[in-house]
């Protein structure tokens, strides 16, 4: 990766097309876009290009357990239950009485302990074409590993050898997973962070000069108007708050492995 693609030629000449404008108004596109005979011709805002977009990742997650919850201490169970719940081809979407909706099956069922699941990659599902969506649903009623594995664990005993041998290689797969986001943080940071913070070279465009002075031509910038310096925060072309976001999927794949002692770096 670090050879074919080099860190300054994506942060400066690339990534500007990756952008949405969606929770990353400062970067361009303040008031969205008008999709003509769209909506009555209402701007909008969508998420740039992100891998997080891919189903790949989200079915390692369900496959093996890993839930991504919420920043927020979610309201308890009661206060959590679904007020609706839609049915297409495609998915099952439940809708919380806070407004959140889960496509995941981790509807606010035991599964999901009656937290809120991640809004962020909820949101990037919607994204995905329909049949990996609905196939992520069918897996998440159908896939139930940490389940299981936990469940043989305790009938067979801990020392039978089928149980200890599930329990050390399911907890290896998340490992590996962990290691992947682990790899990824350090991916961003040399990407997007370092070359945020040191600025283009001598004689490059900086795009997001051009787009501060746009907006101070006129173009009203909105709430969300951070444009990525030392200071904001920075933004991935998803639009996440990127950082702590991908830092919480990391430490929420650790702590899903069933053998906490193993690996722990
Ligand atoms: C130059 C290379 C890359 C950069 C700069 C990058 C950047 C990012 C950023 C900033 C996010 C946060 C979401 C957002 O866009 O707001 C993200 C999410 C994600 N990226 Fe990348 N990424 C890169 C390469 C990759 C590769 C090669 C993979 C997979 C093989 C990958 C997999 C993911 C996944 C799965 C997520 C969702 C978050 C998660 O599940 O933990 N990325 N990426």
């Amino acid at each position: 990766m670090f050879e074919g693609c080099d860190p300054v030629v994506f942060y400066w000449k690339i990534r500007k097309f990756l952008l949405g404008s969606e929770n990353n108004a400062g970067l361009g596109l303040p008031n969205g876009l008008v999709y003509s005979g769209v909506d009555n011709n209402k701007p909008k805002h969508f998420m740039g290009a992100t891998t997080g977009q891919s189903s790949i990742f989200p079915a390692l997650d369900v496959i093996l357990g890993i839930q991504h919850f919420e920043k927020d201490p979610s309201p308890s169970p009661q206060q959590q239950q679904p007020s609706s719940t839609t049915r297409t081809d495609a998915e099952t979407t439940t809708t919380f009485q806070n407004g959140q909706k889960a496509l995941n099956g981790c509807g606010g069922g035991s599964g999901c302990a009656g937290r809120a699941p991640n809004s962020m990659l909820e949101k990037m599902r919607s994204y995905m074409p329909a049949p990996h969506r609905a196939f992520l649903s069918h897996l998440a009623q159908v896939a139930n590993l940490r389940d299981f594995v936990l469940q043989k664990s305790k009938g067979e005993g801990f020392d039978s050898d089928p149980a200890t041998q599930a329990l050390a290689q399911s907890t290896a797969c998340v490992h590996e997973v962990k290691l992947f986001r682990d790899a990824h943080i350090q991916i961003v940071t040399r990407y997007i962070i370092t070359q945020a913070r040191r600025g283009p070279l001598e004689g490059w465009e900086d795009y997001r000069v051009k787009i501060v002075e746009a907006t101070a031509q006129g173009i009203k910038s909105s709430s969300h108007g951070d444009v990525e310096t030392e200071k904001a925060p920075m933004r991935g072309s998803g639009g996440s708050d990127l950082v702590p976001f991908l830092k919480t999927n990391r430490d929420e794949t650790q702590s899903t492995k069933v053998i906490q002692s193993a690996s722990k770096k």
